[in-house]
């Protein structure tokens, strides 16, 4: 092995693609068994490797020379082969700096409040320690040192950051949250280093009471982009490690269409899969599937109240995968539930038509005997709302797709024709 990632099990690993994307196509995914880590140490048979859970320490211990900051996170995720000797370095470090630079926070004598004790948040309290911020442990259970969750806040009114690096929030424990940000009033930055979904619960909380927030991408992007400096001793610029960061987040972020019926969520959100290269979802085709039955039918055997049962149900399965174009019905916003199951690993672009060209009666779609007028009345301002980003399709099918790729800043000559 010349160049890759180690650890015990990589199966969700990202590391390859983003490699590959940084130009090191030799970058490759080795898992080692525990009894066969010592031995891959010991015959140092790589240039430059990265290494994962458990095997940090590990890294520590076999390295000849290892940074401060490594000593500090007492953890080496980067090792190099230099003519046999091995230096390591901890480039999650440089991550969680870049992530906090990137805010614009400076922690300096301020409170931080760092989620739980494993090695992520040795990590974290080692860079918070030399940039001179004062990092508080928060544990769910009582330990020495540490401070129970719901007695954060009581304690540290101050804390001006949270940083959670536990695994709570992360896929498939998406309901978990590991502290309730509502006590706190002098939030400047919510950092959680989960990256899947991207938005956890923390993460939605703190963009409900208007906190900025970010997830563990750039962190997950930035350690790569060190190791890659580290390994060939380059100096990547900052506009690769943005178009690196951009393309991931643009392969895995859902765009979800939301609006009133008939404004052509089904019809373009199809059209925008196919243009974007993502899989497409249409929620009202998901509920048909799994009820066996068509949408009227439902309205007639379930009545409203079963058919926003499957909708949301239909919502929660959607959204917690990721790449893809997601159509919802136009009712999605009848329950606020709704909106966070989206919103985790999605963008919400409402697609906004003139009532004048929008149908105003049609068999197969039962909310509309309710009268159109007031039900738009009555949801236009939810969507408005709801909607990250709104884009007018008063025009053809090809200019509402130009004007959503443009709404969310992707290129627009693509092959967005035909039909
Ligand atoms: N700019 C446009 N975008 C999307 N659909 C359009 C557009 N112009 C006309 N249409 C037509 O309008 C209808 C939209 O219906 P549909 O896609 O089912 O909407 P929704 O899913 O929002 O209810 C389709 O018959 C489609 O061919
Ligand atoms: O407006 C609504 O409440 C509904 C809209 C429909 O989807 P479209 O928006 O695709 O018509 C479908 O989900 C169902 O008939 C209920
Ligand atoms: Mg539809």
């Amino acid at each position: 092995m010349e160049y890759g990632l180690i650890g015990e099990h990589l199966g969700h690993s990202f590391s390859k693609q983003i490699h590959s994307g940084l130009g090191n196509d030799r970058y490759i995914l080795r898992e080692v068994p525990r009894d066969r880590v010592d031995e891959f140490f010991e015959t140092r048979e790589f240039s430059g490797i990265n290494v994962t859970i458990p095997y940090k320490k590990t890294a520590l211990a076999a390295c000849d020379e290892v940074s401060d900051l490594a000593k500090r996170a007492q953890a080496v995720n980067c090792v190099v082969n230099r003519g046999g000797r091995l230096y390591g370095e901890n480039t999650d470090c440089a991550g969680i700096l870049a992530t906090l630079e990137h805010a614009g926070i400076d922690v300096r004598d301020k409170t931080v409040l760092v989620l739980g004790r494993g090695g992520a948040a040795t990590a974290v309290q080692a860079v918070i320690e030399s940039l001179g911020g004062r990092p508080v442990t928060v544990y769910r259970k009582q330990a020495e040192g540490c401070v129970l969750p719901e007695q954060a806040a009581r304690m540290y009114p101050d804390a001006a950051v949270v940083i959670n690096a536990t695994p709570a929030g992360m896929h498939p424990d998406v309901e978990s949250q590991a502290l309730d940000l509502s006590g706190f009033d002098q939030l400047e930055f919510v950092f959680d280093l989960v990256y899947n979904p991207l938005k956890t619960r923390l993460l939605l909380q703190a963009g409900s009471l208007g906190i900025p927030h970010d997830n563990g991408l750039r962190m997950l992007v930035t350690q790569a982009v060190r190791a890659h400096e580290i390994f060939f001793d380059v100096q990547v610029p900052d506009a690769i490690t943005e178009q690196v960061l951009a393309d991931l987040v643009r392969q895995r972020r859902n765009i979800v269409l939301i609006g009133m019926s008939s404004c052509g969520k089904s019809t373009l959100g199809k059209r925008l899969a196919q243009t974007l290269g993502l899989s497409f979802t249409d929620l009202d085709a998901e509920i048909e599937a799994a009820a066996g039955l068509s949408i009227p039918e439902i309205f007639r055997q379930e009545q409203e109240a079963g058919f926003r049962r499957r909708e949301t149900e239909a919502a929660r399965q959607a959204g917690l995968d990721t790449g893809q174009v997601i159509a919802c019905g136009g009712g999605i916003i009848e329950r606020p539930e709704n909106l966070d199951l989206l919103h985790r690993n999605g963008i919400i672009l409402w697609l906004k038509r003139d009532p004048a060209l929008m149908v105003h009666e049609d068999a197969d779609r039962p909310m509309l005997k309710q009268g159109f007028d007031s039900l738009y009345g009555r949801r236009a301002p939810v969507y408005a709302s709801w909607a990250d980003l709104t884009v007018t399709n008063d025009g053809s099918l090809q200019e509402g797709l130009e004007a959503v790729c443009r709404a969310l800043g992707l290129q627009v000559d693509g092959p967005a024709s035909s039909g």
